[in-house]
């Protein structure tokens, strides 16, 4: 029986998919696995138990990856699950806002009893005055599941798209539209467009990416969009930008207490991936990748290990997570011919700096002769994880 520890809210369509006969959603001290959406998660709720944690989104800046990665844990997200959901989203957000509509609409709900309703309606319109974004340009930054669609979906709006990401991947730039013109530089989008939208994950290397340097190169007025997370903005050089009208308009998907009082702040609760088709989405692909690799020792779109496939024949399988380095393989192979067994099928994986292996072993040994194997392979200096299924 695995037990599953669930943090957030996930997706009945998801959670069912866990059999009852195999699994055990619960509270425990000794999980299997995790499944969260964006829940903090920290070392102290990842006991030596856990073998994987599911993320049910895209980002997982959420999630203490690089400790994972050394214990051996897998964590997994679910690439393009929630895209649609956002990029519907962004749309929505870049007319809305070029058309003032959220300014207009709270101005409208304020004059519900006033006298002459209709006659206050002409004259105050002119308040709310857009922009139309058909022949504008807008930046793409982060090619990836969300990009790509945002920036296909701009133009077929007719706006002159622009997109920059240096790590661009094969599928994306296949799903790119041939139109999306190419930046070779942040700065080229700075300089050109007339609204901005980032897409590209929060790390250390991309946190405060939009600062002042930025803002200083940027068109007078314009928008930007962040449907990522709040901390790729520095927020000092947001409020300066804001305050001297370089930037016209902040659209965010990550209100906090400060942003919230700066000037021309548009800001919705987190909401990009809120639709039941995107939630489900997430569900159901977090839980099939956490079953597959709790059964089966194979990994499909974890963040931290490379994808790994070898299909499961049943017999005994041996799984070990280690360093990247020369000679890992050769030193487990070595150990199982030292003790008879022989190897029925094999495959290793690396990314980075770490490395999976899965084993088949061609013969089925007892529950003693596997920690015994588990001890002599844990010693193996690299050896971060081993797990017998
Ligand atoms: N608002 C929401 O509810 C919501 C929902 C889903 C995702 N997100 C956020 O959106 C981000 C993107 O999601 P996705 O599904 O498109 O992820 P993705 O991994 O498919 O795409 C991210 C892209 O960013 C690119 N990138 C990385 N560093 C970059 C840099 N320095 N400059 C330019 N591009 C860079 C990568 O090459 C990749 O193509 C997630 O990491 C998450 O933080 C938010
Ligand atoms: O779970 C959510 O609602 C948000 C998920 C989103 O931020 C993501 O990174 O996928």
């Amino acid at each position: 029986m695995y037990q599953i520890q669930v943090y957030n809210q996930i997706a009945k369509k998801g959670t069912d998919l866990f059999s009852e006969e195999k699994y055990r959603l619960t509270d425990t001290e000794s999980p299997d696995g995790v499944l969260l959406r964006s829940y903090p998660l920290t070392e102290e709720h990842i006991p030596e138990s856990v073998k994987a944690i599911a993320r049910a989104g895209a980002g997982v800046n959420n999630i203490p990856v690089a400790d994972c990665t050394k214990k051996g844990i897998v964590v997994f997200n679910t690439p393009g699950a929630n895209a649609n959901a956002v990029k519907e989203l962004v749309i929505t957000s870049l007319i809305a806002s070029s058309r003032k509509l959220f300014e207009a609409v709270q101005w409208t709900q304020t004059i519900q009893n006033a006298e002459n309703l209709e006659r206050l309606v002409e004259i105050e319109k002119k308040k709310y005055i857009g922009s139309e974004i058909q022949g504008k340009y807008i930046g793409v930054v982060g090619a990836g599941a969300i990009g790509v669609l945002v920036a296909n979906a701009a133009l077929a709006l007719d706006m002159e798209v622009i997109a920059f990401d240096p790590f661009i991947s094969v599928n994306s730039a296949w799903l790119l539209s041939r139109n999306v013109q190419r930046a070779m530089s942040l700065d080229e989008v700075f300089t050109k467009c007339d609204y901005i939208t980032l897409h590209m994950p929060l790390s250390d290397k991309t946190k405060g990416i939009i600062n002042a340097s930025g803002f200083d190169k940027m068109k007078e007025g314009v928008q930007v969009l962040n449907f990522s997370r709040g901390e790729l903005v520095n927020e000092d050089d947001l409020e300066n930008a804001l305050e001297s009208g370089k930037v016209g308009k902040y659209i965010t998907d990550f209100p906090n207490e400060r942003v919230l009082n700066m000037k021309n702040v548009v800001a919705t609760p987190h909401l990009g991936a809120s639709t039941q088709e995107s939630e489900e989405n997430c569900a159901i692909m977090a839980v099939q990748q956490l079953r597959s690799y709790l059964e089966t020792g194979n990994i499909k779109n974890s963040v931290n290990f490379a994808d790994v496939e070898l299909p499961y024949i049943g017999k005994k399988r041996l799984t070990i997570a280690h360093q990247n380095i020369p000679n890992m393989v050769g030193q487990i192979t070595a150990l199982l011919a030292a003790n008879s067994i022989n190897i029925a099928d094999m495959i290793n994986r690396s990314k980075g700096d770490y490395a999976y292996t899965i084993i088949d072993l061609d013969q089925d040994i007892d529950h003693d002769a596997e920690e015994i194997l588990k001890g002599k392979v844990k010693v193996i200096t690299g050896v971060t994880m081993i797990r017998f299924i």
